[in-house]
């Protein structure tokens, strides 16, 4: 058993990893592949205890943005954060699977589901599993309600790109609002999907973990 299995399976994290509410206790967290509410439509291997880690720098990073949005009344809603390598796996799967369709109309109703990989809205290795990329949205603090970023989290479609310029401007700025204070924190981007930040100066750059975060 690897190192980090172990300490995994003892209840500890990895070194250099931290639970995000641990670091951000006012932290609002739908963590999709925990539940039925996403792509797949059933909660997902890697993800039996439904807690949100990171490496502790993009913790920290987060903490930063939360705390320059907070005079704004607004603060961030995590989505999926640290994923384990054998989730990514499930997902290679899942995508040749051409049987199963459940949640194709929600989430990608014009791909077939081995184009998802090909357009780049499922990586293989994914920088998620190094422990510093993040997916989120920003949300109103008075109602916890998520601000319209004119599309659903995981929507893989041009609609989603950051540049898609078919939106409202009101959609258009808050997707500019996301960008700016998550690339203020030393966070970058991809051209995909409006929710994914990965932390530049990430701690594990070339490390792909499996630890099942509880
Ligand atoms: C699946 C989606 N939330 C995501 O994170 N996509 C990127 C490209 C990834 O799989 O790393
Ligand atoms: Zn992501």
């Amino acid at each position: 058993m690897q190192s980090s299995t172990l300490s995994a399976a003892l209840g500890e994290l990895p070194s250099g990893f931290v639970r995000l509410t641990d670091v951000i206790p006012d932290l609002q967290v739908d963590l999709k592949y925990a539940s039925d509410d996403n792509f797949v439509g059933k909660p997902l291997i890697g993800y039996e205890h439904a807690t949100a880690v990171l490496t502790g720098d993009a913790a920290r990073a987060l903490r930063d943005v939360q705390a320059q949005l907070k005079p704004l009344g607004l603060g961030i809603k995590v989505f999926d954060a640290y994923r384990p390598q054998r989730t990514v796996d499930f997902f290679l799967q899942w995508a040749a699977d051409d049987h199963d369709i459940t949640c194709k109309e929600a989430f990608y109703p014009a791909l077939d589901k081995p184009r998802l990989l090909v357009e780049g809205y499922l990586n293989s290795p994914s920088g998620h599993s190094r422990g510093s990329t993040v997916d989120l949205t920003l949300i109103r603090l008075s109602d916890n309600s998520e601000l319209d970023m004119g599309t659903p989290f995981d929507f893989f479609g041009p609609q989603s790109w950051t540049d898609y310029s078919a939106i409202s401007s009101s959609q258009k700025a808050n997707r500019a609002m996301l960008q700016k204070i998550m690339l203020a924190h030393g966070f970058i981007g991809v051209h995909e999907e409006w929710w994914h930040f990965t932390l530049k100066a990430e701690p594990f750059p070339d490390t792909y973990f499996d630890f099942i975060a509880s």
